[in-house]
C-alpha cells in the first residue's frame, strides 16, 4: 500500500508556474513577463558588478561556514535597518528595533506567528485588493484571518484613494494592515506622499498594527531614500511598524534568499523581549538564515565604494524599466491602438497592471506566446527594446 495515495496533484504556482509554461514553449518569439525578476536589454538575468566585487572580497577572506546566529548576521541586519530607516534614525539609535533576517518570503512566517502568538487582540490581517499572491497563503498558514481593503481602481488602472480610506476607516482596532512600501505588487500603483499622510493619520486613529513589505527599495524610483519615504514617514508619525525587506530585486540576489525583518518597539527593553521570542519562533522554522547572500549584502552596504556603485546600478535598473514603459506605449500608438495606456507610464516598479482581462491574457499567450499572470500583470523587466514591438503588436491585437 502507499502512504500517500490520498495526495492530490496541486496546481502550479500562479506566478512561478508561468515561467514553467514559458520554458516549455518552442516559439522563438516567446516572451516571459511572469515572475518579477530583472533582465537586461538582452533579456538576460543581471548580476550586479558590485555583487561580483563583494563576492571576490568575501572569498579572499576565506571565512568559515559556521551557523549564523538565529537572528542572522549582525553586520547585515543593522545595515539593512539603516538603509530602510535612514542613517541617523532615532529609532535605531535608541535600540528600539528587534531584528531577524531570512529570505524575505520566509521572514513573513515568524512575523505572523509572532502576531498570532503575541498580538492576540486581533487575528485579522487586511491586505490591499489586490496584493502579492503569496501574501495570502503565508498569512493563512500562520493562522491569521485574511481580509482586504480597497486599493486598485480598475476604471483608471490607478489608486482608489477614497475607496481605501473608506475601507480603512472600518477596519477593527488592533487589526494588522499590510502596506506595500513602494512599487505595489501586482498593480505598480503607489499612493502619492500627500495620500500616504492621510493614510497614516487614519491608521493611527484606527489604532492598527502596520506591516510594511518593502521588496523594491531603490528599484521603484531609482532612489533609495525616495522609495523608503512612506516607511520613514510612518515611523516619524509614531507608528511602531513591522517591516520586511527583500534584496532579491534591488541587489539581484534572488536565489540567495536575502531579506531583513524589523520590529519597531516602544523601547530597547521591549525590543529585547520581542527579539528573544522571534528567535524561539525562527528556530523550528528555518533554524538560522543562509549566510552567503547576507555577507554579500552586508559587504555592499558597509563598503562605501561598493555602496556607491550599487546606488548607480539600482538606479540603472529602475531607469531601464521606466524606458520600457515609455517604449511600450509609443509602440502601442504606432500599432494604431486608440486606448488610453497612460497607466503603463504612471505605474512604478517591476510590474505593470495592464488592465487586460483573463481572456485577453489567454489569447496573448496562445497566439503570441507572451507569458504573464492571469490578472493582466506584466513584469516590465521582461520587456526589451528587441521584443517591445512584438509585445505591442500582441497587446494591440487582443485589445482592439
Ligand atoms: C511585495 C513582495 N514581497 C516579497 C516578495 C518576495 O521576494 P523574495 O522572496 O524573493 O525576497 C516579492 C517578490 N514577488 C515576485 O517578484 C513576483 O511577484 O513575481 C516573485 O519574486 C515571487 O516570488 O512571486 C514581492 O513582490
Amino acid at each position: 500500500h502507499s502512504w500517500w495515495s490520498e495526495v492530490q496533484m496541486g496546481p502550479p504556482d500562479p506566478i512561478l508556474g508561468v515561467s514553467e509554461a514559458y520554458k516549455r514553449d518552442t516559439n522563438s518569439k516567446k516572451i516571459n513577463l511572469g515572475v518579477g525578476a530583472y533582465r537586461d536589454d538582452q533579456g538576460k538575468p543581471y548580476v550586479l558588478s558590485c555583487v561580483r566585487k563583494a563576492e571576490a572580497q568575501i572569498a579572499a577572506k576565506k571565512l568559515d561556514k559556521e551557523y549564523l546566529a538565529i537572528g542572522g548576521l549582525g553586520d547585515f541586519t543593522k545595515a539593512c535597518a539603516k538603509l530602510a530607516l535612514g542613517d541617523d534614525n532615532e529609532v535605531i539609535k535608541s535600540g528600539r528595533v528587534s531584528q531577524a533576517f531570512p529570505g524575505t518570503s520566509d521572514v513573513l512566517i515568524p512575523q505572523h506567528r509572532l502576531e498570532s502568538r503575541f498580538h492576540t487582540e486581533a487575528r485579522d490581517v487586511y491586505l490591499p485588493k489586490p496584493s502579492w499572491g503569496n501574501h495570502t497563503p503565508i498569512f493563512k498558514d500562520a493562522g491569521m484571518q485574511l481580509k482586504a481593503y480597497t486599493y486598485y481602481d480598475p476604471k483608471t488602472c490607478g489608486f482608489d484613494f477614497q475607496g481605501a480610506l473608506n475601507d480603512i476607516s472600518k477596519i477593527p482596532e488592533k487589526s494588522v494592515i499590510m502596506l506595500h512600501a513602494c512599487a505595489h505588487n501586482p498593480t505598480g500603483v503607489d499612493p502619492r506622499p500627500e495620500q500616504w499622510k492621510e493614510i497614516a493619520d487614519l491608521v493611527k486613529k484606527r489604532n492598527l498594527l502596520v506591516f510594511f513589505d518593502m521588496a523594491y527599495q531603490g528599484f521603484a524610483s531609482g532612489d533609495i531614500d525616495r522609495d523608503a519615504w512612506a516607511v520613514r514617514y510612518f515611523i516619524e508619525q509614531g507608528h511602531n511598524i513591522v517591516l520586511s525587506q527583500s534584496f532579491a530585486k534591488n541587489m539581484g540576489l534572488y536565489g540567495e534568499r536575502v531579506g531583513g525583518f524589523t520590529v519597531v518597539c516602544k523601547d530597547a527593553e521591549e525590543a529585547n523581549r520581542v527579539e528573544s521570542q522571534l528567535k524561539i519562533l525562527i528556530r523550528p522554522i528555518y533554524s538560522n538564515p543562509p549566510m552567503n547572500g547576507a555577507r554579500i549584502a552586508a559587504t555592499i552596504l558597509n563598503t562605501p565604494d561598493l555602496y556607491k556603485e550599487w546606488l548607480g546600478e539600482v538606479h540603472g535598473m529602475a531607469n531601464r524599466i521606466i524606458t520600457m514603459r515609455e517604449l511600450l506605449v509609443a509602440n502601442l500608438k504606432k500599432e494604431g491602438s486608440t486606448r488610453n495606456w497612460k497607466h503603463v507610464i504612471d505605474q512604478i516598479g517591476m510590474f505593470c497592471f495592464t488592465g487586460l482581462k483573463p481572456e485577453q491574457v489567454e489569447r496573448l499567450t496562445k497566439e503570441f506566446s507572451v507569458y504573464m499572470t492571469k490578472d493582466g500583470r506584466i513584469s516590465m523587466a521582461g520587456v526589451t527594446s528587441g521584443n517591445v514591438g512584438y509585445l505591442a503588436q500582441g497587446i494591440h491585437a487582443v485589445t482592439k
